[in-house]
């Protein structure tokens, strides 16, 4: 006989199914017709966003969990569904009534006397378990099945199981700018995304026109995370790499590091402020410009006046040469004035535009091109006089192009001109901005994800255990100066969800020598036979035999990027179906071959990393490059060598 409370729950989804549907009719019929032209838009815009959210991932139960107070009841779900008579039957995961549900717990149950948890099976309500927050209860079942079951395809949400240190995280004011230090697997890419959700629902009209930007180290990742939002019912979030954001130029070659740091380095902005600034002039002489058929004198002093108040301004480059041509305009109709005479705005504005006025401020104020200012630092970068050393300078000297458009620009080189752009012009904000896997930006490029912020707020994630750039820092001051929030609180969340405790503990011996004195982090769950150390001399059939005798769910081959396709060329000859995972975003396969540079932010049920001792070999900080391959895992990690391990993995 079935469960009455299962039935009555069973009911209420299917209420709650129908109300949802209701919801959308009404949504879809009501006519874009607003007070004008733009505002109708808007209206279609919203309109046609809100059935979009409100479709999104319509396979989704309504609701995953229940409170119940001494009077009252609430379930809890991705959205709000109310009923014909505008009654909720479920409560947005996001409001302030839902947060007990996260928080409340028997040492502070928060008005709770339990907590109720649904557990589902392709949509339908299969169990329940309830949790009395009024005594010691046991640990959640479905809490720990959500997080061990396996792996497939991108990322997903875990709005029915986020953790109450996670959840302060994820509901933090809006201005408040935050750091997350996480080991591997404490959830902070999630956490992000959530927050980013939270944030949208709670300051939705304010953040609806700036707009909030997720910033992830490569398109894999990207592709990998892109889920989550739209499943939250969020379609509107851009999300981007820091290439993304800077592609001025197209990127053709590549730095050796130590250039690479260089050009990274904070001091950089300075020398192109300076590179810039220098273009601008004294007048040296008095100019005669044309106002309605006359032309008035405006000597030099008074020109000098106008640059030197212009340049003062907190304004932007750009903008200062449009205020220089309208302060000499202006000039001119004072004159006229005093004369007498009375311009009009337009004659004034004309003056503005008049070839006189444009060639003084060509002369005085000349118009920059951002790519062609960089690359006229990197030809002669004596211009950064004391700002750099000389030893600094010849390493960033390079012989120039045929033309600014035949250079072949680097990464660092496209982060050098957007600064530019940006100082040319103001870059619009927006309201806020999420960064993952922060601990690998360098100043520069913290810099340009900055300027995107403006007046907003950030959330920082990132682990310096996994900082693998030529620059990265042993602390997060720096990234957090260059981002201009220094003062953003450092939070550290210290409880792995994805990798068992065998995988973790064998991975943080690495730790001491990575972060001296970072806290290792603590595994919900131990998987006993989840690590594998399997020294091989012939690797191809062992690979095979591992990738094959895998459990369900994906299947990660880590191994140095040199080694990649040599990889998926042996696993073909034993028959094991394998792709190279490629930074183009594109879906990887069931067996993916992956480069270690490509790996972090990415898990796997099963991960074979092939040959430690060459990804930390590949790289300057190969060690790091090594953890970050060896905390991908949700059910096994195999480590096949034919080398010896790291002396600290062996040990
Ligand atoms: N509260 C939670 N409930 C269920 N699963 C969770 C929870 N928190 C995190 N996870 C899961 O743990 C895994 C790791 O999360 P996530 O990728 O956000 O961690 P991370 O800290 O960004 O890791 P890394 O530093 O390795 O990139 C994901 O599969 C995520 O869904």
């Amino acid at each position: 006989m079935p469960d009455a409370v299962l039935a009555a729950e069973r009911a209420h989804l299917e209420l709650a199914a129908s109300c949802l549907g209701a919801m959308r009719s009404a949504t879809l019929a009501t006519a874009d017709a607003g007070v004008d032209a733009w505002a109708s838009e808007r209206l279609g815009q919203a309109r046609a966003e809100r059935p979009r959210s409100l479709a999104a991932d319509p396979g989704a139960p309504a609701f995953f969990g229940r409170t119940d107070t001494a009077e009252e009841t609430f379930h809890i779900g991705r959205r709000h569904v109310r009923d014909a008579a505008g009654e909720p039957v479920v409560i947005d995961w996001r409001a302030p009534m839902s947060r007990p549900f996260y928080q409340a717990s028997v040492a502070d149950p928060q008005g709770l006397e339990r907590r109720r948890r649904f557990g589902f099976a392709d949509g339908a309500l299969t169990s329940y378990e309830d949790e009395s927050l009024t005594v010691d209860d046991r640990p959640s079942a479905l809490l720990r099945e959500e997080i061990e079951r396996p792996r497939s395809g991108p990322m997903r949400d875990i709005v029915a199981t986020i953790q109450p240190d996670q959840d302060d995280i994820v509901r933090a004011p809006l201005a408040e700018s935050i750091c997350v230090q996480g080991a591997p697997g404490t959830g902070k890419t999630a956490v992000g995304l959530h927050r980013a959700a939270y944030l949208l629902y709670t300051h939705g009209e304010q953040l609806a026109r700036s707009g909030v930007l997720v910033v992830g180290p490569n398109r894999a990742f990207l592709r990998y995370i892109e889920q989550v939002l739209p499943a939250l019912g969020e379609v509107e979030v851009d999300q981007a790499t820091v290439a993304d954001l800077t592609a001025r130029v197209p990127v053709r070659a590549q730095d050796p590091d130590d250039v690479a740091v260089l050009k990274g380095d904070a001091r950089l902005a300075d020398v192109l402020r300076r590179a810039l600034w220098r273009g601008v002039t004294k007048p040296r002489d008095s100019v005669q410009v044309p106002l309605s058929g006359r032309r008035y004198r405006i000597p030099e002093e008074r020109l000098r006046r106008y640059v030197d108040d212009l340049r003062r301004a907190e304004i932007s480059y750009g903008a200062g040469r449009e205020r220089l041509a309208l302060s000499l305009a202006e000039d001119a109709r004072r004159q006229k004035e005093e004369a007498g005479g009375s311009p009009t705005d337009a004659e004034t504005r004309r003056c503005a535009r008049s070839a006189e006025v444009r060639a003084f401020c060509d002369e005085r104020w000349p118009a920059v091109d951002a790519a062609a200012l960089v690359a006229g630092v990197l030809a002669d970068p004596s211009v950064a006089g004391s700002l750099l050393g000389v030893d600094e300078q010849e390493l960033l000297r390079r012989t120039p192009a045929r033309s600014v458009r035949a250079t072949r620009w680097t990464a660092a080189d496209a982060v050098l001109v957007d600064e530019v752009a940006g100082l040319l012009e103001r870059t619009p904000g927006y309201g806020h901005v999420v960064v993952d896997e922060a601990q690998d930006l360098s100043p520069m490029q913290c810099r340009a994800i900055a300027r995107r912020v403006g007046a907003g707020s950030m959330t920082v994630l990132g682990d310096l255990a996994q900082a693998t750039s030529p620059w990265s820092v042993a602390d997060w001051s720096t990234t957090l100066t260059a981002l201009g929030r220094p003062d953003a609180a450092v939070r550290p969340l210290t409880t792995g969800y994805r990798v068992p405790a065998e995988v973790l503990e064998f991975a943080n011996r690495l730790l001491p020598v990575l972060v001296p004195g970072l806290a290792p982090a603590t595994a919900v769950r131990s998987e006993p036979g989840s690590l594998r150390l399997r020294p091989v001399s012939v690797l191809g059939p062992v690979l095979a035999e591992v990738v094959r005798s895998a459990g369900p769910g994906s299947v990660g081959v880590v191994c140095a990027d040199a080694s990649v396709e040599e990889l998926v060329a042996a696993l073909g000859l034993e028959g094991v179906d394998a792709a190279a995972l490629a930074d183009d975003g594109g879906e990887p396969a069931p067996v993916a071959v992956v480069p270690a540079t490509l790996v972090k932010g990415l898990e796997f049920d099963h991960v074979v990393v092939v040959e430690p001792a060459a990804i930390v070999a590949a790289e300057p900080r190969g060690l790091h490059r090594l953890y970050v391959a060896l905390t991908r895992a949700v059910s096994s990690l195999a480590v096949l060598h034919r080398d010896p391990l790291p002396d600290l993995l062996a040990g």
